[in-house]
């Protein structure tokens, strides 16, 4: 295995509530902290190749996993392992197999071209000068970007930041890349062009990828498998097809109907089944597989009213993890 997680543990400081104004007023002159887990005895092992969507609501703790994969941080408990290297300890031989990309920031110089930043990783990662042509023609070509050389990050779009900052962390040919939010704040062409590149990549080269993004395109056009965290705790970790299969509960039925005797109306006849549109001559009902077949529903509807056409549909990835989330956290609806 490439990188091996096992039970991780991350604690930080952070001030206790002080429950009362008064207390709030004294812990100003005598803070008390107390000690919580941001990461709590997380497992998973990635091969090789692998493309995997980190995901998790804000504060769950993936940053903090990232970090220590990549040797920024010291693991307080257990054990993380790049191609067999514990990546505090060898930090330097790992960082040369890793690349990272932060969608909100740069590892470009501000106000020297784009080049001059190129040739100062180069010497960096003591990038042989025939590869770094190589590189360097090929990613230009595939993300167009020959014109933007010469040019300083300043005077670049966030587009064309984004685009040279991906180039940047390939030029070394790393093994494993951490995508922090790729695409963020981009429109759809360049997300289009970012994507299918990293693809090609992953596909091609055979880079593993960690993608860490809040935008649910990014990690289904990129990933095959899904870790999700939550408060720190790993809850999911599996193939997205089977995270579908085995979590996809909610189900939305769109019928054309002759006549719609739900119009103006808020509750359908069957417990659980929602309305959530209704229209003219169109209806859509939300329900629970769990709870109902299709055709039990269609079946009522079509002792009202003749179905001239129905669609129907399942819930996107996001909402699938939304709704694992909110079960986790022990919320329903
Ligand atoms: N240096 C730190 N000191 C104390 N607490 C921290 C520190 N860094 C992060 N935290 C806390 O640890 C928890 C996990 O943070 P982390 O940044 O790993 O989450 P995340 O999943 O990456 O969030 P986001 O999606 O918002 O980027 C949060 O409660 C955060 O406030």
């Amino acid at each position: 295995m490439q990188i091996e997680v096992s039970h991780l543990v991350k604690e930080y400081k952070r001030k206790r509530d002080p429950g009362s104004m008064v207390k709030a007023l004294a812990s100003m002159f005598h803070p008390d902290y107390e000690r919580f887990r941001a990461v709590d005895d997380i497992n998973f092992q990635i091969a090789k190749g692998e493309a995997v969507g980190y995901v998790g609501p804000n504060g769950s703790g993936k940053s903090t996993t990232i970090k220590m994969l990549s040797g920024v941080l010291t693991p307080t408990e257990g054990q993380v392992l790049v191609n067999g290297m514990e990546p505090t300890k060898a930090r330097m031989k790992v960082n040369k197999k890793m690349g990272v990309v932060f969608g909100n920031r740069s590892v470009l110089w501000w106000d020297v071209p784009v080049m001059e930043s190129y040739r100062l990783l180069q010497t960096l990662y003591e990038i042989p000068e025939e590869r770094f042509r190589q590189n360097l023609e090929e990613f230009t070509e595939l993300m167009e970007m020959e014109r933007l050389l010469g040019t300083p990050e300043r005077q670049l779009s966030l587009g064309q930041k984004i685009k040279c900052n991906i180039a940047a962390a390939f030029l070394h040919d790393p093994e494993i890349v951490f995508l922090d939010e790729p695409t963020i704040g981009l429109d759809s062409e360049s997300k289009y062009r970012i994507r299918k590149f990293i693809k090609q990549m992953n596909e091609e080269r055979k880079t593993t990828f960690i993608v860490t993004s809040h935008d649910f395109q990014d990690i289904e056009s990129l990933c095959h498998r899904i870790i999700l965290i939550n408060h720190g705790k790993l809850v999911v970790d599996d193939h997205i097809e089977n995270v579908r299969k085995n979590f996809d509960r909610r189900k939305q039925i769109r019928l054309e109907l002759e006549r719609n005797p739900w119009k103006g109306v808020t509750e359908f006849e069957m417990p659980g089944v929602r309305i959530l549109h209704s229209q003219e001559s169109e209806l859509v009902l939300e329900f629970n597989t769990e709870e109902y077949e299709s055709m039990s529903i269609m079946n009522r509807v079509a002792e009202k009213s003749r179905i001239l056409d129905v669609s129907i549909n399942g819930q996107d990835i996001e909402s699938i993890i939304r709704d694992i989330v909110k079960k986790d956290n022990g919320q329903t609806g």
